[in-house]
């Protein structure tokens, strides 16, 4: 059963309407929320992009688009016709005061009724403040617009903040949504479920019964069509510095004194900010960067990452950071985060691994208790635990696991994380969107690692594509008598 409410009717105006996102991403999800209900028929769409297009060329690519993204089941020709009435196309440069404004104008000016207005800004971010200035001065940035802002945010703090500067001028703070699309996974959201709806968690959810944390996010595919934006980037700013310390504030804040957004926010940004800074001493043995070697992935063989891009690079495409959080509730606790590319298999994970009874009872060691939050793919939780071994009349032990699978168990298909995201910035509600000092204090935090890597003072390591990473890595976790989470074939 579905909870998702109509929401009010909207128009959102889509700056970059004609890119890879906005057609792989942003239209299936609002046509998923139309088929559930949640839009209502006079919403609008209105897609802008320099590309001069006519309104029916676009409809057409939307309902391509659909055709290629949205399961063929979940392909309905009635709804999907609603669909594209919804949508409109305004070609437009928006870095450039004197474009077609004129015609958005026009566009947005035809309605009936009160529209709750929402620009999603899915173009290179260092035109996001020049389109923010454009809107302000032809007078279309109600008081109650929204803004959505695609990653990155910078590529450091000094970007980030003249990011945040420059949509700041015009929107203010509250109706700025920055996504992070790991926050509209369900299962990223059911961390705070976990945590705080079971109070066995809630118990041992410290430094005092917990030895380590480990978070992952590791993809089957290599840098596919987006080489030239990866190689700028890399593993830590695309991945770490903002869904992987997302997902690590959820796992580690205290309990925040609401399910209100800023309640939320506060009790992050308070992790982020005590994130124990990685320093000359310690980034050499906290922090391992790698590049994938000729491997093979899916039965394939597949070239290094220097052959695809065919020029040297500096880039990494593996990162494993070793994370400490100074505050009485994790001391001591080491938070192990790695992401990469061409891993062994696609799998977003967090495990937490909780420390052996202090006493000695059984002929054998119990194995530790583990538990797996399976973040995708079958999303899931599984909770590693100890019985008696029924064959063994000394009390011998055998480890064994409680697997919830959730689409099984709730029969349920598992949205998109964009569908979420898309509404909950029509509804005004910002929880799973990440507030201005977040991004700036996770950009703080990373700062030193990515100075370090850039002057090459921790060695780029390498793996084979379709391994598991590099053995710098496995090495990382060993001087902790540590090893990776890694069950999945
Ligand atoms: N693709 C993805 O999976 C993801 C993308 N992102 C982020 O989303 C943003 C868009 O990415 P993506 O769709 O891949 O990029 P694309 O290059 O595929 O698309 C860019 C879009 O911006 C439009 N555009 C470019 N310049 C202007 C301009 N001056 N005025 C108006 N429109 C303009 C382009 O259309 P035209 O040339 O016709 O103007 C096109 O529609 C980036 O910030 C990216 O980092 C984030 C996460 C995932
Ligand atoms: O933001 C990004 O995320 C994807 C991985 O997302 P997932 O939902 O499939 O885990 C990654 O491929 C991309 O490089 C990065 O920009």
């Amino acid at each position: 059963m579905t909870h998702c409410h109509q929401v009010a009717p909207f128009d959102y105006v889509i700056f970059g309407a004609t890119g890879d996102l906005t057609m792989r991403k942003l239209l299936p999800a609002l046509y998923y929320r139309l088929t559930m209900g949640q839009v209502p028929d006079t919403a609008r769409i209105i897609g802008t992009a320099r590309s001069p297009l006519k309104r029916n060329e676009y409809q057409t690519r939307a309902r391509d688009a659909l055709k290629r993204f949205v399961k063929a089941d979940d392909f309905d020709e009635d709804t999907v016709d609603r669909f594209l009435d919804m949508i409109h196309y305004v070609s437009l440069d928006g870095s450039k005061p004197d474009s077609n404004w004129e015609g958005l104008r026009e566009v947005l000016s035809h309605k009936a009724e009160e529209h709750v207005r929402v620009f999603y800004y899915a173009t290179a971010p260092d035109l996001y403040g020049a389109i923010s200035k454009n809107l302000h001065n032809e007078g279309l940035v109600t008081d109650d617009s929204r803004v959505v802002l695609e990653k990155p945010i910078g590529i450091d703090l000094k970007t980030a903040e003249e990011i945040n500067e420059g949509v700041g001028q015009y929107f203010k703070e509250s109706n700025v949504f920055r996504i992070d699309h790991y926050l509209g996974k369900e299962t990223v959201q059911n961390v705070i479920a976990l945590r705080f709806a079971n109070p066995l968690f809630e118990a041992v959810w410290s430094g005092e019964h917990i030895e380590s944390v480990q978070i992952t996010a590791g993809e089957l595919v290599g840098v596919e069509g987006r080489a030239a934006y990866y190689d700028n980037s890399g593993a830590l700013r695309d991945m770490v510095q903002n869904h992987l310390l997302q997902v690590l504030c959820l796992v580690a804040m205290e309990k925040p004194a609401s399910l209100e957004a800023d309640d939320v926010r506060d009790a992050k940004v308070s992790v982020l900010k005590s994130l124990v800074p990685l320093d000359a001493k310690t980034l050499p043995t906290s922090t391992v960067r790698a590049q994938y070697t000729k491997g093979h992935s899916k039965g394939a063989t597949v070239e290094g990452y220097l052959e695809e891009l065919g020029h040297e690079s500096n880039t990494e495409t593996y990162v494993a950071l070793r994370a400490e959080i100074d505050t009485p509730r994790w001391k001591n606790v080491p938070f192990y985060i790695r992401s990469a590319k061409r891993l062994k298999a696609k799998v977003s994970e967090i495990v937490v691994t909780f420390k052996p009874s202090a006493t000695k009872l059984f002929p054998s060691q119990p194995e530790k208790n583990v538990l797996v939050i399976r973040i995708q793919p079958d999303e899931g939780v599984s909770w590693q635990f100890n019985v008696k071994n029924p064959l063994d009349d000394d009390f011998g032990l055998w480890e064994t696991n409680l697997d919830v699978h959730f689409e099984r168990a709730f029969s349920v298909r598992y949205p998109d994380a964009y569908e979420r995201l898309l509404l909950d910035a029509v509804r005004g509600y910002p929880v799973l969107f990440i507030r201005r000092d977040e991004v700036e204090a996770a950009w703080k935090w990373v700062a030193p690692v990515m100075e370090a890597w850039a002057k090459n003072e921790v060695p780029m390591a390498h793996y084979a594509a379709g391994s598991w990473g590099p053995e710098e890595a496995r090495q990382m976790l060993a001087r902790d008598g540590q090893v990776w989470h890694e069950d999945v074939e």
